[in-house]
């Protein structure tokens, strides 16, 4: 929430020079207090369609206990689903008509599991670029999950995305690129974030755009910005994971090689488990391979109970300055995406 400078006091002016968000007095008394609109394009397979609700709704709420949101699931009819998820989608989700006609102030686009680097191959390749289209227009920012980043930066500025050679895949350590962009204010220095894919968008590839990187790792660029600094927020990573999501791929990479659809044991995502859980899982392979154990004997609940989690404070931070941020240029009319008096091109007036 923005504090006011009600009042001559100089740590107002000095804290707004240092990119906090101060308002003054008579820009307070005209601001317009009303409820947000959020939609959630849920792209997600379907074991993890409902966890990824969770994971970004309990983002969404724990930025602000003050301002009201509603969320707006929707998926794409290109995605391909079991009857679950299917009739759970029928029964609580919006088609893209409905959101259309409801407006947004701010999307979130989830990842998804496409594991080629051709995104063209993708069966939602063009329903997806439709409401990216519709958004960058009609909304007023735009927040992509790792795959959603991928294909807005070849729908919106030609960089495909290329493939690593290996998964990245565990929690890594990130450092803020640039201090001064108000999305990471209050966000410590160095933080983790889970990673999970198999491609990438080069640094070279975000600067060649003009895309501005906030947050930048071991692993490639994070967190990034558009040229306008806020219109187009993108994550590489998961940040919004549940401290558990990276141990139930784990699982499922098991399941995959005890079927024969991947040729290899997997081995542990890097950096998220401590000494004591990769000796457990250690010997849980030596008995699996042995046939002492089968996949009904993964130690998950053991395991989960000294899982830490190094990314969840910095997320939410970074989502509650994005809240703000979008607040602060957002149109009374949720169907248009600024305030009159806001450039588009510099909404946040750091340029
Ligand atoms: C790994 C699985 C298959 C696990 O699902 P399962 O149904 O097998 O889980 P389970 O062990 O049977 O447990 C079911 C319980 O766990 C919950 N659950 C399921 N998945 C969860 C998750 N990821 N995080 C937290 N909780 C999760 C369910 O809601 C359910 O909770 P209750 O029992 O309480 O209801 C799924 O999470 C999944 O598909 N994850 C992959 C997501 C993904 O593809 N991410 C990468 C995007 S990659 C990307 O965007 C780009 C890729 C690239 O470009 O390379
Ligand atoms: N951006 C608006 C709030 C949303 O209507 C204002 O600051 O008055």
């Amino acid at each position: 929430m923005p504090l006011i400078a009600h009042s001559k006091l100089p740590s107002f002016a000095r804290l707004k020079s240092e990119g906090e968000v101060v308002l003054s007095k008579d820009r307070a008394n005209h601001q317009v207090i009303r409820e947000l609109h959020i939609g959630l394009l849920n792209l997600m397979p379907d074991a993890a369609l409902e966890a990824t609700e969770r994971q970004f709704f309990r983002l969404i709420g724990q930025s602000n206990q003050i301002a009201q949101f509603y969320l707006h699931p929707f998926t794409l009819p290109s995605v391909k689903r079991g009857d679950k998820a299917a009739k759970h989608i029928s029964e609580h989700y919006q088609s893209f008509d409905e959101i259309k006609a409801q407006g947004l102030d701010a999307l979130i686009i989830t990842g998804a599991h496409v594991e080629q680097a051709d995104l063209k191959k993708a069966p939602f390749y063009h329903d997806l670029k439709t409401v990216i289209d519709w958004s960058y227009t009609n909304v007023t920012s735009t927040l992509c999950s790792c795959l959603a980043t991928h294909a807005v930066m070849e729908f919106r500025y030609q960089q495909k995305r290329q493939a690593i050679g290996k998964k990245c895949w565990g929690v890594f350590k990130h450092q803020i690129a640039d201090r001064s962009h108000p999305l990471v204010s209050g966000v410590n220095t160095n933080f983790n974030v889970p990673h999970s894919r198999f491609n990438e968008i080069t640094k070279q590839q975000f600067a060649a755009a003009g895309i501005k990187i906030l947050v930048d790792s071991e692993v490639g660029a994070h967190l990034c910005v558009s040229e306008d600094l806020l219109r187009i927020v993108f994550f590489q990573g998961h940040p919004e994971y549940d401290t558990i999501s990276l141990l139930k791929e784990y699982k499922r990479e098991i399941m995959a090689y005890l079927s024969g659809s991947r040729a290899d044991y997997p081995i542990v995502p890097m950096h998220y488990l401590g000494e004591q859980n990769k000796a457990i899982l250690n010997e849980y392979k030596t008995k699996l391979i042995a046939g002492e154990l089968d996949i009904s004997d993964f130690p998950e609940g053991l395991i989960s109970q000294t899982l830490d989690n190094t990314w969840h404070d910095a997320t939410r931070q970074i989502i509650s300055n994005w809240i703000g941020c979008m607040y602060q240029t957002t149109h009374e009319d949720v169907n248009k995406p600024f305030m009159d008096n806001i450039d588009p091109k510099d909404p946040l007036k750091l340029k």
